[in-house]
């Protein structure tokens, strides 16, 4: 069972991903991305969802044309977790 994040060590993870915003009401965070087009959106989520798969740890997500709205909760832990802190990372280092 992942570790849900709290105190010090959470504040310290947020900080190093300052681009993804809180969500309100939910243990969890939320980022936009837009692209060019439709075919920049897929291939985005298309490399997303490789490293999801890789890591065991999956966004919630939706599409509309160029965009691509993805939030981010460790279900098992029930909030925020370090797999959700390093999925970020690697979500922002594939855009
Ligand atoms: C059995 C499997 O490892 C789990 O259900 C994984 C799959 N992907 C997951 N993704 C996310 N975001 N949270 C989880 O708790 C989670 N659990």
């Amino acid at each position: 069972m992942t570790a849900k994040l709290a105190g010090k060590a959470r504040t310290q993870a947020l900080a190093s991903i300052k681009s993804w915003k809180k969500v309100r009401g939910r243990d969890a965070i939320q980022k936009s991305f837009k692209f060019t087009d439709f075919n920049e959106a897929w291939g985005f989520m298309t490399r997303v969802a490789m490293a999801a798969e890789k890591a065991d740890h999956h966004p919630e997500w939706s599409n509309v044309y160029n965009k691509v709205e993805i939030l981010l909760l460790t279900h098992d832990a029930g909030g925020l977790s370090l797999k959700d802190v390093a999925l970020a990372k690697v979500i922002d280092a594939i855009a």
